[in-house]
């Protein structure tokens, strides 16, 4: 396998770069951006939509963020080499995970506003998508996501180490996975060895499983929605949206 070949420290590099020729936001333009808010017009704004406009504004702008970390996943050295079922399956599972995770580099903890549509927004502008639970986990990872203080490089490797989960179901060759996620575990390491951070990795191992259950809550959400509005989910959300999560 190409990662095989591969000196540990490549690996750690190719990850990296990956992560950040993929990065649909740079952390300086967000940081830039994280003191803009939305007025309390554009917020009842918001708040006004119908249901089903706000759960379609929402799953088109995710979706953006979607296709991005689809891109880093085809960079991450021996994605590509896996069998398509696999990758799908990877994809299917850890996608909006990974978008999570990266959300936090958009999220200010100071006043609890994560970026949407150019401003920061707190949980209240969500409340037309009648999912506050979710809103409120989302916003809850994000918090604890962040006072691990991660640099890019760590946000990159765990990233990865999210999409390689071997133990995701109806995978065909999880052998082959097996050995991708363990190069990744070993460029995390290493990277956390090198940072003076190896206490982090169970703390990340940690936020997997949080992850995944906040990942099953959005899944139940959308199934929820889809049963009051199907032809919205049919007609207007976006097909890779649908895809992956519906
Ligand atoms: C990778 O990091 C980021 C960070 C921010 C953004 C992006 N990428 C993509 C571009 N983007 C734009 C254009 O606004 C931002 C965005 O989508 N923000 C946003 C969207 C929905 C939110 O809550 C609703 C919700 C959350 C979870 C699951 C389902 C949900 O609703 C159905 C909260 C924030």
């Amino acid at each position: 396998y190409p990662t095989s070949m591969m000196h540990i420290e490549e690996v750690c590099a190719s990850i990296v770069r990956s992560h950040r020729e993929t990065s649909q936001y740079r952390v300086e333009e967000l940081q830039a951006l994280r003191w803009k808010l939305f007025s309390r017009e554009e917020i009842h704004a918001y708040q006004s939509k119908s249901m089903d406009e706000m759960w379609q504004h929402c799953a088109l702008r995710l979706t953006d963020a979607v296709q991005y970390v689809v891109e880093f996943a085809k960079r991450i050295p021996g994605f590509r080499q896996l069998c398509q079922n696999d990758q799908i399956v990877l994809l299917k599972n850890g996608s909006m995970e990974v978008v999570l995770v990266r959300m936090t580099r958009a999220f200010n903890t100071e006043n609890s506003t994560v970026f949407f549509d150019g401003k920061f927004a707190g949980t209240e502008l969500f409340k037309a998508l009648a999912c506050s639970d979710l809103i409120a986990a989302v916003f809850d990872f994000a918090h604890s996501l962040c006072a691990l203080r991660l640099t890019e490089q760590q946000v990159a490797l765990f990233s990865a180490l999210v999409l390689i989960n071997s133990d995701r179901p109806c995978l065909e060759e999880r052998g082959r996975v097996e050995r991708v996620k363990k190069e990744v575990e070993l460029a995390l390491s290493h990277t956390l060895h090198r940072d003076n951070q190896e206490g982090l990795m169970n703390k990340l191992y940690q936020k997997v499983a949080i992850l995944k259950s906040l990942c099953s809550l959005h899944i139940e959400k959308l199934r929820w929605f889809r049963q009051l509005y199907p032809l919205t989910v049919h007609s207007l959300f976006p097909p890779l949206y649908k895809e992956l999560f519906a």
